[in-house]
C-alpha cells in the first residue's frame, strides 16, 4: 500500500524521533519542565494552524464521508488534543489567553507555513499527506512510550504519553492512513511522487520541531534574534 512506500522512505528519518533526547525526557520522565512548557505553547500554536488544513480537507473533499472525516478531526484536534495543552498550561500557570498569544518560532512558522501551502494549492490528497506525518509519527511515539515501564503513570508527562497511546488517537492515525491508500491508489506515478514529497518534508520538519522544543529555539540558538 502507499503508506508502506511512504513508511519505508521516511524510516531513517522516523527512527531518530525515538532516540531525540526531547522525546527520551518525556519517556523517562526526566524532560525539563522548562523545556516541555516551551513546546506546549508551540505545539499549540502548530494546532491551531493544522486545524486549518483539517477545514481545508472538508472544502477539498469529493465524497461527504471524507468530508465529515475532516471535520471530525478538525473538532478532535479543537476540543481533544488541544484540551491537553490547556490542561498542563493551567498545571503550570499559564492562562489560556497567554497560550494563545505564544510568540511563534521560526521551525513553527516553517512547518505551519508549508501545509498551509501545499493544502491551500492541491487537492484533498495533499491535504491529507500534510497531516499525516503528524498524526502518524505522534501516535508511533504514544504507543513506544507507553510501553515503557511506568511511562504512563509519571505524574507530569504521562498524561501526554496516555494521550497519544489512546485508542481514540490511535483510530485519528488509522483513518488518515487509510484514506491517504484510498485517495493515492489510482494517482499516476507523478502525483504519488508530490504526496511522498509532502510526506518526506514534513516528517523533517517534525524532526525540527523536537530540536526546537529541546533547545527552546525561538530564532537562533542563543540569541535575542
Ligand atoms: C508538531 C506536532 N506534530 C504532530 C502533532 C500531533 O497532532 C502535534 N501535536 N504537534
Amino acid at each position: 500500500m502507499f503508506t508502506d512506500r511512504l513508511y519505508e522512505k521516511a524510516k531513517p528519518i522516523w527512527d531518530q524521533y525515538l532516540e531525540h533526547p526531547f522525546v527520551r525526557g518525556i519517556g523517562d520522565g526526566s524532560l525539563e519542565l522548562e523545556k516541555f512548557k516551551f513546546f506546549m505553547e508551540q505545539d499549540y500554536l502548530y494546532l491551531i494552524d493544522y486545524c486549518r488544513v483539517f477545514a481545508l480537507g472538508s472544502v477539498k473533499a469529493n465524497q461527504l464521508e471524507t468530508m465529515t472525516m475532516f471535520a471530525d478531526m478538525l473538532h478532535s484536534t479543537l476540543n481533544e488534543e488541544m484540551d491537553l495543552h490547556r490542561k498542563y498550561a493551567e498545571r503550570i500557570g499559564i492562562s489560556k489567553e497567554e497560550l494563545e498569544n505564544t510568540k511563534p518560532s521560526a521551525t513553527l512558522l516553517a512547518y505551519t507555513s508549508y501545509m498551509l501551502n501545499k493544502a491551500q494549492q492541491g487537492s484533498e490528497a495533499e491535504v491529507v499527506a500534510c497531516v499525516l506525518a503528524c498524526a502518524w509519527s505522534y501516535n508511533e511515539i504514544g504507543l513506544a512510550l507507553n510501553k515503557k515501564e511506568g511511562a504512563s503513570e509519571h505524574e507530569f508527562y504521562g498524561d501526554w504519553i496516555k494521550m497519544y497511546a489512546s485508542d481514540e488517537f490511535t483510530n485519528l492515525a488509522e483513518d488518515m492512513k487509510q484514506l491517504m491508500n484510498q485517495l493515492a491508489d489510482d494517482k499516476p506515478e507523478r502525483e504519488k511522487a508530490h504526496l511522498e514529497e509532502i510526506f518526506l518534508h514534513t516528517s523533517k520538519l517534525e524532526y525540527l520541531f523536537w530540536e526546537m522544543a529541546d533547545k527552546k529555539k525561538m530564532w537562533v540558538e542563543d540569541s535575542n534574534l
